[in-house]
């Protein structure tokens, strides 16, 4: 389980971000919702150890996450990542693909089997010697999005990875989601998409002005809490 208690976090010139308390437990898929601005990739950050936090405490399987970002990066065991933002290593994107398996921790990474069976469903086939700055937007959503499904991590924190996907690769992506979860994965994932995330989600962490309002199980939010 992920646990968040009393969280605080400056943001210059925004104020303070705040969680009392949320507990990601495992198996479970939730959906991060807010406005634009509301601290939603922030929290996300926060958790992956990549922004700092002043008060408060967060622990991942019962290890505590160093507030400086400093050290403990052992949480990366249980992690993965999947930015708003491009982020690769140089070279193509099987060079990148090829990282993960020359420097990831074995034991957690999934065989290289299926890695082409992710290539070929999300059809990068014609896309593997591509130069990765090359990439559109949609080909880089779906070489993030795979690179966290072949990291194969029990908490997959993703932040509007489905932005630039089209309708048919969201479909796909949403129902890898659902195998995370089937294997009692848990996935935490930020979107402005709310029928994504009243099809796909256990539970909504509603974000507003930097505050973490609450965490609805998902049937609520959307009959009771916000009504469509
Ligand atoms: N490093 C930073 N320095 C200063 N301000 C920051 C920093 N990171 C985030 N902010 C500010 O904190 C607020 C929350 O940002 P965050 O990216 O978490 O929002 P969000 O809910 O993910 O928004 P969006 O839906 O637009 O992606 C914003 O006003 C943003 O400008």
């Amino acid at each position: 389980m992920i646990s968040i208690y009393g969280l605080k976090k400056q943001i210059e010139n925004q104020g303070v971000l705040t969680v009392d308390n949320i507990n990601f437990q495992k198996g479970k898929i939730y959906s991060i919702v807010g406005h634009n601005g509301s601290g939603k990739s922030t929290l996300i950050k926060i958790i992956y150890n990549i922004e700092n936090f002043q008060d408060g405490s967060i622990t991942i399987n019962d290890e505590y996450i160093d507030n400086e970002c400093m050290n403990n990066k052992n949480i990366y065991k249980y992690l993965s990542y999947t930015p708003q933002e491009s982020r690769f290593l140089s070279g193509s994107l099987m060079d990148n693909f090829n990282y993960i398996y020359e420097y990831g921790k074995e034991q957690f990474i999934k065989d290289k089997s299926y890695l082409y069976k992710l290539i070929d469903k999300f059809d990068l086939n014609k896309k593997l010697s591509t130069n990765v700055k090359k990439l559109s937007g949609g080909e880089i959503a779906k070489a993030q999005f795979i690179r966290s499904l072949i990291m194969n991590k029990e908490y997959n924190l993703l932040d509007e990875p489905m932005a630039n996907m089209d309708l048919n690769t969201i479909k796909k992506a949403e129902k890898e989601i659902l195998k995370l979860k089937e294997e009692g994965k848990t996935v935490i994932l930020v979107t402005h998409d709310f029928m994504q995330a009243k099809k796909i989600s256990d539970y909504i962490v509603f974000m507003e002005n930097l505050k973490h309002i609450d965490t609805y199980e998902s049937d609520v939010f959307f009959n009771g809490v916000m009504k469509f």
